[in-house]
């Protein structure tokens, strides 16, 4: 905010019953990961380079070019100041903007590095670091996305010249939606069937050249170009995803990632000790960070909304005096108050999932290959749901403010567009969860066998005692109790997995059982994941949490997001037994006196995730709450008012206006 200028929401900051400051740190992850982040933020938001405001004015190639320029900026920034990697991934943040870079450094620079072996990443990770090359991730295709063993793209061994011919046989093996591939990449790694001397060995990363280094046109063989506008203005129309064909493209062998399985310059396979399931180790890494944006895009539309409720007023005028905010209404607090616990929650699991990742990527390096399943079914399933609450969320919040809600400048439209493909990229959000039920169905039908679940399915061990188990809650206040909440959570969840098993158990074909039940068990997963959810976040506040009132706060949240899934789910908790419709109704009375503690808090949580106007880019959220001079200054800026009288008038407007009226009754 600018030294000086008014702040319309001072009132609501006085209000706060925790520091800010430290709040500003836990949810940073650390004092330096707020520095790092309120540094780069600064230097993004006074950057002319990334204005982002005409950004949903701009024709496509505009965009795209003013993309182009901005990703070139961002990366002289980041070589002349030197940044580090955490530095540069908050300078991404904070630009906003989706760009080939993302799938440069999110996915192709990930692939050889999970994929590729040592020699492989010698050769091209250097060049990959100082952008000498650009690349992407050419995997799914025009007829198959989820299903990438129905990839059709082939890469057949030729022993006479020693390399790959990369070959696109129909038109839906056409590569389809790659980001960074449409325009700009010189390289992919792409996906495409193992065949050598006749025998298929599954689907595999090889990395193809795509376009020259010295005047960027295609090579021999490869067909390539942009798929189209997609969904919204502005939002992820920055983004060239792209079609591409292979029309027998020659690669040398040394460019199959080799980590899992060999082939040799005689043409003999070799299977490594590596699972094949390394081969979607990429997907793992991305579907991890996705959780993390889950709760930045949260955050960022609830800040937008919690901002404007406490600046909106409508009815209630007592005497001539002003109207009441639409923040006091309690169906604004229902609607609003466990968006903001979600984002919370989201951002601590994300922590958890982060810290799972990695403690699982050290052990595959050390060849220990044990946890690679749960660490599958956690990300997979995290990423559905955050996504899938995320999209629903970012779209509630445009409600929450209204008819000003739906401008362009109120942030949320573009934020809701460039937003919802997240719950089909990196996996379709229930292709995904199917995953999850494997998983748990898996995991339920070996409890008799003696092998004891462990991590996020250790409470599956309990399994006797959570089959049968009541709920003791007698009052609202028993609800506050995190262990009376998990228990009953974990009832729910073990219940609907078992039934779900025990259901699987009379079909006598068990793929034709998992497709029947298929519905049954994506709630199933999606249960076991909520419990994740509602378990980190408890986890959390184990934690020393400094700081005058943070933990407190924090309490209500974890309380808040909990009883909510509760409630929006009650059918679950009631049909499973897990607790009594009095004990649900308890939930929901304790919830309701919760929004109340959250009210006088609303705005200084928000604050807390550090937003600046920039990177809100919202008149409505503004930090000053400076709402109404701000929109009517805006709209006379729109192109549309450069003239009193518009185009188009001498055409359409005056002959209208001067028919002659031949229907008297008119
Ligand atoms: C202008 C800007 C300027 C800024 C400039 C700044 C520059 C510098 C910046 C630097 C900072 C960088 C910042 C980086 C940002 C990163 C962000 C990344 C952004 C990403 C954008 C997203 C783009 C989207 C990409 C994509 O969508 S890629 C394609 C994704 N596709 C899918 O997800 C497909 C989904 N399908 C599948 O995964 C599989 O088909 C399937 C799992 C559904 C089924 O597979 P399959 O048939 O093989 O398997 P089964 O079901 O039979 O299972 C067999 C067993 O395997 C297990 N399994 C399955 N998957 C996995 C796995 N992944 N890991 C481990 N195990 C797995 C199953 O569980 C089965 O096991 P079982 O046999 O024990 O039962
Ligand atoms: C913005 C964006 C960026 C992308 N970037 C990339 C990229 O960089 N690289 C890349 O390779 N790909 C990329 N993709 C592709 C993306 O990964 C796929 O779209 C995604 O994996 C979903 O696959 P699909 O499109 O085939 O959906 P489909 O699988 O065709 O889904 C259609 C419907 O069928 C349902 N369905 C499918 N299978 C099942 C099943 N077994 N059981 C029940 N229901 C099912 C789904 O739930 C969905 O409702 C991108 C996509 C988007 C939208």
């Amino acid at each position: 905010m600018e030294v000086g200028a008014p702040d319309y929401l001072a009132g609501e900051r006085q209000t706060a019953e925790f520091d800010v400051e430290s709040m500003k740190v836990t949810w940073a992850g650390s004092r330096h990961a707020l520095e790092v982040s309120d540094r780069m933020a600064r230097l993004v938001a006074s950057d002319p380079v990334f204005r982002k405001d005409n950004r949903v004015m701009l024709s496509r190639k505009e965009l795209f070019k003013n993309t182009l320029r901005k990703a070139a900026h961002a990366w002289k920034r980041i070589v002349e100041l030197r940044l580090t990697e955490e530095e540069a991934s908050r300078v991404r943040f904070f630009v906003d903007e989706p760009a080939f870079t993302d799938l440069h450094w999110g996915m192709f620079v990930p692939a050889i590095k999970g994929q590729g072996t040592e020699e492989q990443q010698q050769k091209w990770l250097p060049l990959a670091y100082k952008m000498q090359i650009i690349g992407c991730y050419a995997q799914t295709e025009l007829g198959h996305g989820s299903n990438v063993q129905g990839l059709e793209t082939t890469a057949t061994f030729d022993p006479k010249t020693d390399e790959f011919i990369i070959h696109s046989p129909t038109l839906t093996s056409s590569k389809w939606w790659p980001g960074g591939l449409g325009k700009v990449s010189t390289h992919a790694v792409a996906y495409a069937r193992l065949i050598v001397d006749g025998q298929e060995h599954g689907v595999h990363g090889f990395i193809v050249q795509l376009r020259s280094l010295d005047d960027h046109m295609p090579l021999p063989g490869i067909t390539v170009g942009d798929i189209g506008m997609k969904f919204g203005s502005g939002a992820y129309n920055s983004m060239d995803n792209g079609v591409l064909r292979f029309d027998n493209v020659r690669i040398p062998r040394d460019q199959m990632l080799m980590r899992v399985l060999q082939v040799t310059r005689e043409g003999k396979v070799i299977q490594s000790d590596v699972p094949r399931q390394l081969i979607y180790g990429t997907m793992v890494f991305v579907r991890q960070t996705i959780v993390a944006d889950a709760s930045c895009a949260l955050s960022r539309a609830v800040c937008i909304a919690t901002r404007y409720s406490a600046v909106r007023r409508q009815f209630g005028s007592q005497n001539g005096g002003p109207e009441t905010q639409v923040i006091d209404y309690k169906t604004q607090q229902s609607r609003l108050f466990p968006l903001l616990a979600s984002a919370y929650a989201f951002r601590f699991v994300s922590e958890w999932l982060k810290s799972l990742y990695t403690d699982v990527t050290e052990k595959l390096q050390r060849g220990e290959f044990s946890t690679l399943p749960e660490a599958h079914a956690c990300t997979a399933g995290l990423k559905s749901i955050t996504t899938s609450a995320t999209a629903d969320a970012i779209e509630e919040c445009r409600k929450l403010c209204g008819g000003h809600g739906y401008l362009a400048n109120s942030g949320l439209p573009e934020l809701f567009a460039v937003y919802v493909p997240a719950c089909t990229y990196e996996g379709d959000n229930t292709v995904l969860l199917l995953q999850v039920a494997r998983f748990l169905v898996k995991t339920v039908s070996q409890l008799g066998s003696g092998k004891v679940p462990v991590g996020t399915t250790a409470y599956m061990g309990r399994a006797r005692h959570l089959i049968q188990c009541k709920s003791n809650v007698q009052s609202a206040e028993d609800w506050l109790n995190p262990q009376v909440v998990v228990e009953a959570f974990e009832a729910r969840s073990l219940r609907m997995s078992v039934a779900c098993a025990e259901n699987l158990a009379k079909f006598p074909n068990p793929e034709e059982g998992f497709a029947q039940l298929a519905a049954d068990l994506v709630e199933a997963a999606a249960a076991h994941c909520q419990l994740i959810v509602v378990t980190k976040f408890f986890e959390k506040l184990q934690q020393d949490i400094p700081g005058k009132g943070v933990k407190k706060q924090l309490q209500i949240l974890s309380s808040v997001y909990a009883l909510y899934i509760l409630h929006k789910h009650l059918g679950d908790f009631l049909s499973t037994g897990s607790i009594t419709p009095k004990q649900g109704a308890l939930a929901n009375d304790q919830l309701r006196s919760l929004y109340s503690k959250i009210r006088p808090n609303a705005v200084a949580l928000v604050d807390a995730f550090n937003y600046t106007d920039h990177y809100l880019s919202s008149v409505l959220g503004r930090y000053d709450g400076n709402v109404y001079p701000t929109l009517y200054e805006e709209a006379w800026k729109d192109p549309l008012n450069d003239s009193v009288v518009p185009d188009g008038y001498q055409e359409y407007i005056r002959p209208l206006l001067k028919q002659q009226i031949r229907n008297a009754r008119l």
